[in-house]
């Protein structure tokens, strides 16, 4: 399947480095309003694919995108140190509203898989300003604070984070929700299995785990100025997904008709990721603090999206 990746700077680079090493596309296309940036990483892109699966990477304008089946949009701007994801909401749709319709022009069949911040909204963005049906129209959402979240519950542990299904819902940013009551090790409740391997789950633990998961964006951005090896791999995870058909569950993000009493909101829950695109959302089992804190977090994206409206 051929991959278009518009945004050619840490993000979209890290995902067609991660595309190319994990064989998750035969053609990856990289365009970036920096021409010279999106030739230069797709020559050095180019120079792994020895190492790894058979697959064409070029960098061009937006009509090199034909016959693409997923766009990956990583442009815009990033996160400085200390600032928040929905401070970039106003700039990065500035970008989107020319992005989105070069893209639909171009790759009419392709899904569009959102990356740039604050990714939510950007995907709500990306939907009306495409047309495309909901379920083709994907955030990345907490795909990156589900993996952060099941690496350091694993670490906890002492068991692969590959042993560990937990979720992160709601925005991927501050008001994010960790479903600890939903995250089971094994086939077994987590706190049940943290007490048989002799690593309780106490009050501690939890917060050092959400504050590691919560705060993981600004510690990395402090130290070196983006993140970008985590969401690339995300990523191509969700694009080996649809090429696939594989029909594995994801926490991703759509604009979804209604969670907790809001409605029409983007924002992530489980959902199974195929060819179609997402191809049903699942409502996880919550506490009544993690149900509250999800419709607190769906309040807060649907009131910054309609600032936009
Ligand atoms: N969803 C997630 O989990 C994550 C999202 N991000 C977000 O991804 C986005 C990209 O981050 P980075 O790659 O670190 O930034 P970057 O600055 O390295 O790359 C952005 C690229 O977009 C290009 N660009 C800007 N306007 C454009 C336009 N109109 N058309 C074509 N290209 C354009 C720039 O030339 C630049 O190369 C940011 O919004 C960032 O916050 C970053 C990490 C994780
Ligand atoms: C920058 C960002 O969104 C992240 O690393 O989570």
């Amino acid at each position: 399947m051929k991959v278009g990746i518009v945004g050619a700077g840490m993000v979209g680079s890290a995902a067609g480095y991660a595309l190319a090493l994990r064989g998750g596309a035969s053609e990856i296309v990289l365009i970036d309003h920096n021409e010279k940036l999106a030739i230069a990483q797709a020559e050095d892109i180019a120079h792994a694919v020895p190492f790894a699966h058979a697959c064409v990477v070029g960098a061009g304008g937006y009509e090199e995108l034909e016959g693409a089946g997923v766009v990956i949009l990583a442009a815009g701007v990033a996160q400085k140190p200390g600032e928040s994801r929905l401070s970039l909401l106003s700039r990065n749709a500035e970008v989107f509203s020319e992005v989105i319709a070069q893209v639909r022009r171009n790759a009419p069949d392709a899904i569009l898989l959102i990356a740039s911040n604050p990714v939510d909204i950007m995907t709500e963005v990306a939907l009306r300003a495409s047309g495309l049906p909901r379920e083709r129209v994907i955030g990345s959402g907490t795909i990156l604070d589900t993996a952060r979240f099941r690496s350091l519950l694993g670490t906890h542990l002492g068991i692969a984070p590959q042993s560990v299904h937990a979720y992160v819902l709601g925005e991927h940013g501050d008001s994010e929700v960790l479903a600890w009551s939903a995250a089971r090790a094994g086939s077994e409740p987590i706190a049940r299995f943290a007490v048989q391997v002799g690593a309780p789950i106490t009050g501690e633990i939890r917060e050092r785990i959400d504050a590691g998961v919560r705060r993981a964006a600004y510690r990395i951005i402090e130290g070196k100025g983006a993140t970008w090896y985590g969401i690339g791999a995300g990523l191509a995870r969700i694009v080996q997904a649809i090429r696939d058909d594989q029909r594995t569950v994801l926490s991703v993000s759509i604009v979804t008709p209604e969670v907790e009493g809001v409605q029409d909101v983007a924002l992530s829950l489980p959902r199974i990721v195929g060819r179609a695109g997402i191809l049903t959302t699942l409502m996880p089992e919550l506490a009544e603090g993690e149900a509250a804190a999800l419709r607190a977090s769906a309040e807060l994206l649907k009131e910054t999206g309609a600032g936009l409206r």
